[in-house]
Parts: structure tokens; C-alpha cells; sequence
């Protein structure tokens, strides 16, 4: 097993538009071990998504090393994404939007109903499975884009703003939701965010990126992230006010303020 499971060095990733280029990634370097909680913070556009899209093997278009428990992702694999929408088909059921990732990586066998049957009953989602999207509460939704990832026993999940359209409180449930998850399980957690608090409470490393074309500028380590009664807490709090104003120095230098 490599020392870092995820390895990012010297990531460049550049679009061709209208014949122009428009450089995404600069350098990137980043690194997780297995096991820990990564959370990325940045302001819009940096590259967030295209760091993400690199990491699950759905862009092979760039420059530098990128590794996955030594190797180079490739899609499927041992990674599961989930993205800011959730990715739902609103006309399956939340039992049939599950094993939709199954059947997409063609593990869909008999066998792995009973796994389906089991994940949905830890997210306690069970009595719902006959029911639609659309029946469901923004973290009930979130809680079938958890199982599906699940269902498919990744070793490293990527997690692109998952909580952004959730309100304050079912935000905070379903954070606490996701620990739950990560101590059960000792999955690589890697999340992007915008919310301070977030990458506070869940991050045991916090990469700071710098406004597009982005680089990660500065890793924060927290040692705190991964407990329950974090919030509110005075280094909460400390490490919160820390983050936010380098946020804001980043933004300033580069605005030239
Ligand atoms: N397919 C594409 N073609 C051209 N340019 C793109 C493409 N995808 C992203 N970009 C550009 O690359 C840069 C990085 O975009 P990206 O979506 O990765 O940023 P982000 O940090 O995830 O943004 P946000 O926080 O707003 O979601 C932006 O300038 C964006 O306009």
C-alpha cells in the first residue's frame, strides 16, 4: 500500500473554448492517506469540479501524476462520486435508484440484493424504497446518493459539494450523518465545499485553493475533525475564524487590495 493513497503532483488541466485555452488546474499538489477526510475550500471556479473529474477517471486529458492506491484512475474502480445534484433518476424508485450503480459497473447480481437491503437499512432508508425522488425530503435525497455510492463498497468517495442545497439543520444531521458513516467504515473521504464550518467539522486535512487557475495554497491540518460535539466548541470556533480570514487574505492579495 502506497504511503499516501491519493496522490495528486503537479496537476495541469487547461479547456479548449472557441479556439481559446482556459487553464483550470495550475500545479496542483495533494495528498491523502487512507482512511482520513480531506475537504477542498475555494472560491468559484478554481477547479474544484475539474480536480474532482480527474480523481474519478472521467477527464484523462491532463498534465502530471495522479494516483489512486498507486495507480491512475480510470472511472469505476474502487471510487465512488457523488454529485451536487445527487444524480437521481426521478422516474426510478429510491430501491431501483440504488441499484442503478450496481448495474452501471455490471454488479448487479442476485447476490448483491441482500448488500442493496443492507445499506439502505443502515441509512434507514428501507421503508422508502418504493418511493420516488420526488417523495422524498433534500436529505432523504442525499441519504439514497450516500447508498448508492455505498452499494458499491469504494474505497475512496468524492464528494462534490454534497450539501449545498440542503437547509442549516438537515445540513448539520446529515454531516453528523456522514461521520457516522466514515467511523463505521474507514473509507478515504474527499469533499469539496464553500461552507467554513463544513470543512471544519468534517476535514482532517483542508486544502485551501487559490482563485482560478487553481493551486492548493495552503493544507490546514485539524486534528479535531471527526468529532460529534465539535460545534460550538471555542477551537471550533478558532479554527473557523482562522480558515475564513485566509480565505479572505487569499482574495485580497489577489485582487491586487
Ligand atoms: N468543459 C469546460 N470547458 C471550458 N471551460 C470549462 C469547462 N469546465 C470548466 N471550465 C472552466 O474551468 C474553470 C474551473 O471550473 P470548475 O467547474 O472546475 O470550478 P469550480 O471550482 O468547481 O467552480 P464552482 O465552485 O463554481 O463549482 C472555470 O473557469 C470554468 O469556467
Amino acid at each position: 500500500m502506497p504511503a499516501n493513497y491519493l496522490s495528486v503532483k503537479d496537476l495541469q488541466v487547461a479547456y479548449l473554448q472557441k479556439g481559446k485555452t482556459i487553464k483550470a488546474l495550475d500545479a496542483v499538489d495533494l495528498s491523502l492517506s487512507q482512511g482520513k477526510t480531506g475537504v477542498i475550500i475555494g472560491p468559484s471556479g478554481c477547479g474544484k469540479s475539474t480536480l474532482f473529474n480527474v480523481l474519478a477517471g472521467l477527464n484523462q486529458d491532463y498534465v502530471g501524476q495522479v494516483l489512486i492506491d498507486g495507480k491512475v484512475p480510470q472511472g469505476g474502480g474502487e471510487t465512488a462520486l457523488i454529485l451536487q445534484d445527487y444524480g437521481l433518476l426521478p422516474w426510478k424508485t429510491v430501491w431501483d435508484n440504488v441499484v442503478l450503480g450496481l448495474q452501471l459497473r455490471g454488479k448487479a447480481t442476485p447476490e448483491m440484493q441482500g448488500q442493496v437491503e443492507r445499506v439502505l437499512d443502515k441509512l434507514g432508508l428501507l421503508s422508502l424504497a418504493k418511493r420516488y425522488p420526488a417523495q422524498l425530503s433534500g436529505g432523504q435525497r442525499q441519504r439514497v446518493a450516500i447508498a448508492r455510492a455505498l452499494v458499491l463498497e469504494p474505497k475512496l468517495l468524492l464528494m462534490d459539494e454534497p450539501f449545498s442545497s440542503l437547509d442549516a439543520l438537515t445540513r448539520e444531521e446529515i454531516q453528523d450523518f456522514l461521520l457516522e458513516i466514515w467511523q463505521e467504515t474507514k473509507l478515504t473521504i474527499l469533499l469539496i465545499t464553500h461552507n467554513i464550518e463544513e470543512a471544519v467539522f468534517l476535514g482532517q486535512q483542508i486544502f485551501v485553493m487559490s482563485p482560478g487557475p487553481g493551486r492548493v495554497i495552503q493544507v490546514v491540518t485539524n486534528e479535531m475533525a471527526g468529532d460529534h460535539e465539535l460545534r460550538g466548541k471555542l477551537p471550533f470556533l478558532e479554527m473557523c475564524s482562522s480558515l475564513r480570514s485566509l480565505l479572505h487574505r487569499r482574495e485580497k492579495y489577489v485582487a491586487g487590495i
